[in-house]
């Protein structure tokens, strides 16, 4: 797992996550849990990375993930965390969809926001906090999802909004 500050120069940081927010391109997915249908604790949207209509500034941000990284990627999948009541539940991202060995970036937007990293050995459940600032990226490894849990956990003092972007590589349908 690589992280990198300062992928993105702060000012384009900034403009994107304002644009970003004001988009009309976020949805409120439902989940079940407990036999229960409830909210996903954050908007979501997602777009294949040759989508005609990708909304700025997703191809600029696709382009910067892929040279800081040396990877390419054809799926962006967005989080918006609207304040701190917002999250994503400690999990590993489902590999069955995605080309084997190919990582994961994700470039953050907006508040920072703090990420829980935890060994999947229940024996050496040491976590790691790492606090994923605006204009960085976090480069995932594939080997990272069988053997870590990530997660974006909620928190007390108040938080504005953050946006993250997660790129990836989709096995074609
Ligand atoms: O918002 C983040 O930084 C993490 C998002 C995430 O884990 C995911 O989309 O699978
Ligand atoms: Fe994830």
């Amino acid at each position: 797992m690589v992280y990198q500050d300062n992928v993105i120069a702060p000012d384009e940081a900034a403009a994107w996550h304002a644009h970003l927010l004001d988009s009309p391109i976020w949805r409120q997915q439902r989940r079940v849990m407990y036999e229960r249908e409830l909210d996903v604790p954050r908007l979501t949207a997602h777009f294949a990375a040759d989508d005609p209509g990708l909304p700025w500034p997703l191809g600029e941000a696709l382009a910067q993930a892929c040279a800081a990284t040396g990877a390419s990627f054809n799926s962006i999948g967005l989080n918006l965390y609207r304040d701190e009541h917002d999250s994503v539940a400690m999990h590993n991202d489902r590999l069955g969809d995605l080309v084997d060995g190919c990582p994961i970036a994700l470039i953050s937007l907006g508040e920072t926001r703090r990420m829980h990293i935890r060994s999947k050995k229940h024996l050496a459940p040491r976590r790691l906090d790492l606090d994923l600032a605006p204009g960085s990226l976090l480069l995932m490894s594939w080997e990272t999802q069988t053997h870590y849990d990530h997660g974006i956990p909620k928190q007390t003092h108040p938080l504005g909004p953050r946006i993250s972007l997660a790129f990836r590589t989709r096995k074609p349908a």
